[in-house]
């Protein structure tokens, strides 16, 4: 299949690779040139804008969108628009909101896909996880790529209709910080705790076999190998928050229950308060005004 992918960074890349090493046809834009010659030096045709991209796949055109959800997605749907018809497919396979992609389904000319993408660039030997939402013929056409892209066969599945597949992905990514958080805590407090533990040796061995063991444990393995048992020059501070807030948000919405994901993420922002958080400021000093308590002060 000729297959075109916008967006050729850390994800988009790997689905250029992936895709032509399963024998397909891949035509490559991104805005930044070099990462266009990096897809052509793989084997991928280069095309110098979206409107270049889309003549080069003729008719019915495949589309992989691999670009940072929001604005460029609009950006890239609206460059693309006068170039597609009804038996087109185009595929997002960001980290879109579930609600942006529903609005887009309906206004693009193509069939659209919204793909939730996981395993990150470390996924690109073992392919990806794909949750996919959308028409059933787009999905069932676009099957050998997902077959490519993905783990293989069974690491892709058709979620439902529009937005099915971003909704799943940004649950997904709630339950990833339910579980970074529960990680962090336990390492914490080995950390802290009584014994003098190596937690490298504690990962590992959790990893071999035990109730825990999972990939993101295998990361934390690595992270205490590679920057040190203290975690080296690693800050307190945690970026990123999107997904995690719509997932909350949906929560809210939907009044269902999600402590663990609400307090990763409220743990993520207080990671970023640069100057400390103000309300642990205020307990300490509360503690003095009832109790005449010590109040450690900052220099
Ligand atoms: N990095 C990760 O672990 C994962 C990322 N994702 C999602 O995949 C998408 C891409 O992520 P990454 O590859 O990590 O980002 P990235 O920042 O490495 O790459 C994005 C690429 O898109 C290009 N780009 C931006 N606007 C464009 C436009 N209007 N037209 C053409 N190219 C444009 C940039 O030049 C860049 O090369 C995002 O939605 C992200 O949330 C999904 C799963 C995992
Ligand atoms: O989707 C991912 C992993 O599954 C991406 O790494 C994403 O960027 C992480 O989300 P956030 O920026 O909200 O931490």
């Amino acid at each position: 299949m000729q297959l075109g992918v916008i967006g050729l960074g850390r994800m988009g890349q790997i689905v250029v690779d992936r895709a032509l090493e399963a024998g397909h046809d891949v035509v490559a834009f991104d805005l930044d040139a070099e990462a266009v010659a990096t897809a052509a030096d793989g084997g991928a045709e280069p095309a110098d804008s979206v409107a270049d991209l889309a003549d080069r796949l003729g008719d019915e055109k495949r589309i992989w969108l691999m670009v940072p959800a929001g604005e460029a997605v609009d950006a890239t749907l609206e460059e693309l628009e006068s170039h597609l018809d009804s038996d087109d497919v185009v595929v997002d396979g960001g980290n879109s909101y579930f609600e942006d992609s529903v609005r887009r389904a309906e206004a693009c000319p193509a069939a659209y896909l919204d793909c939730g993408t996981s395993g990150g660039p470390a996924g690109a030997e073992l392919g990806f996880s794909l949750m996919v939402g959308g028409p059933a013929w787009a999905y069932e056409e676009l099957t050998p790529v997902f077959d490519a892209v993905a783990t293989g066969p069974d690491g892709h599945e058709r979620m439902g209709p529009a937005g099915a597949g971003h909704y799943v992905k940004m649950i997904h990514n709630g339950v990833e910080y339910a579980l970074m958080q529960a990680y962090g805590e336990g390492f914490e407090l080995l950390h802290e705790g009584r014994y003098d533990l190596d937690l490298e040796s504690v990962a590992s061995v959790w990893n071999n076999g035990a109730v825990i063991r999972s990939w993101l444990l295998e990361l934390c393995e690595e992270a205490f190998r590679e920057e040190g048992p203290d975690l080296g020059t690693v800050a307190d501070r945690v970026e990123g928050g999107s997904t995690g807030t719509w997932t909350v948000q949906e929560a809210l919405e939907q009044e269902v229950p999600l402590p663990l994901i609400y307090t990763a993420l409220a743990e993520r922002f207080g990671s970023r308060a640069d100057d400390g958080r103000f309300s642990r400021r205020l307990a300490n000093r509360l503690r003095y005004g009832f109790g005449r308590h010590e109040v450690p002060r900052r220099d």
